[in-house]
């Protein structure tokens, strides 16, 4: 039996470049156990279509598409991807502020099912020397707690972060303010492109609301069995 309760924390990346491979995923998969990623390759491949089966098998779909644009563009993205009735979506905190109110705006004026909307500061796979090379000297912690007020003030509903970052954060945004964060590697596992990473109990007890977790468990031989065992392991740390 997988540990299921009615809020999963860990949410899926399903990055496939083969519908059949992420379908055959997915129905071993209980949406009381998990939420699911649909991100830039799989949405590129397959599209809203596939997103729209997806979401009425029951999950709670992330669409992932990061966008980043001027406002308008931007507003008319979010408003498309909420008519795919998916639970949350996400934009770049770096295109500003106008272009996150734009978002919010947009989606509040959507409808009832309106999904979350989220912001991400630095992505999980820069380390400093990487970010230099972007914004010159400007220290990691201070760009995610600088991305992460502003998107709170925009009224958002959260931020996309590593959970290295989580427990500074959590002293300086509000209690409801969502904390999502993929580079989660269980103990031993390979972190290949991720920098920032931490295990999902850490995590958890940094502050976390949601762990992205993508290859740990796509890639595992029995992908269902690491779920299993890194829902186990943040069981005891979590709310239900
Ligand atoms: O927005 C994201 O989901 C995201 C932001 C970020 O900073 N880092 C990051 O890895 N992601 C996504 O999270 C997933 C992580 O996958 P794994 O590295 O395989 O666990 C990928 O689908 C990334 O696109």
């Amino acid at each position: 039996m997988l540990t299921a309760h009615s809020d999963p924390k860990v949410i899926v990346a399903l990055d496939f470049d083969d519908e059949a491979a992420a379908n055959e995923l997915i129905a071993k998969l209980d949406p009381k156990a998990c939420r699911l990623k649909i991100g830039k390759e799989m949405f590129t491949y397959y599209g809203p279509d596939w997103v729209k089966k997806v979401v009425a098998l029951g999950f709670d779909v992330f669409l992932d598409l990061k966008f980043h644009d001027i406002p308008n563009t931007v507003a008319k993205a979010v408003k498309a991807a909420a008519s795919l009735g998916v639970w949350m979506v996400n934009v770049h905190a770096s295109g500003g502020p106008e272009m996150m109110k734009a978002a919010v705006k947009a989606l509040n004026e959507s409808g009832e099912n309106r999904p979350l909307l989220t912001a991400v500061t630095v992505l999980t796979s820069m380390d400093q020397s990487q970010l230099d090379s972007v914004l010159g000297n400007r220290e990691i912690n201070e760009q995610v707690k600088r991305l992460a007020l502003l998107t709170q003030e925009c009224g958002l509903d959260g931020i996309v972060c590593s959970a290295q970052e989580a427990i500074t954060l959590r002293e300086i945004v509000n209690e409801k303010f969502l904390l999502v964060t993929p580079g989660i590697r269980p103990a031993g596992s390979e972190k290949g492109d991720q920098v920032r990473v931490a295990t999902p109990a850490s995590a958890i007890q940094s502050g976390v609301d949601y762990l992205v977790i993508g290859r740990p468990i796509t890639q595992a031989l029995d992908p269902l069995s690491s779920l299993k065992q890194i829902n186990a392991s943040i069981e005891h740390l979590t709310k239900i």
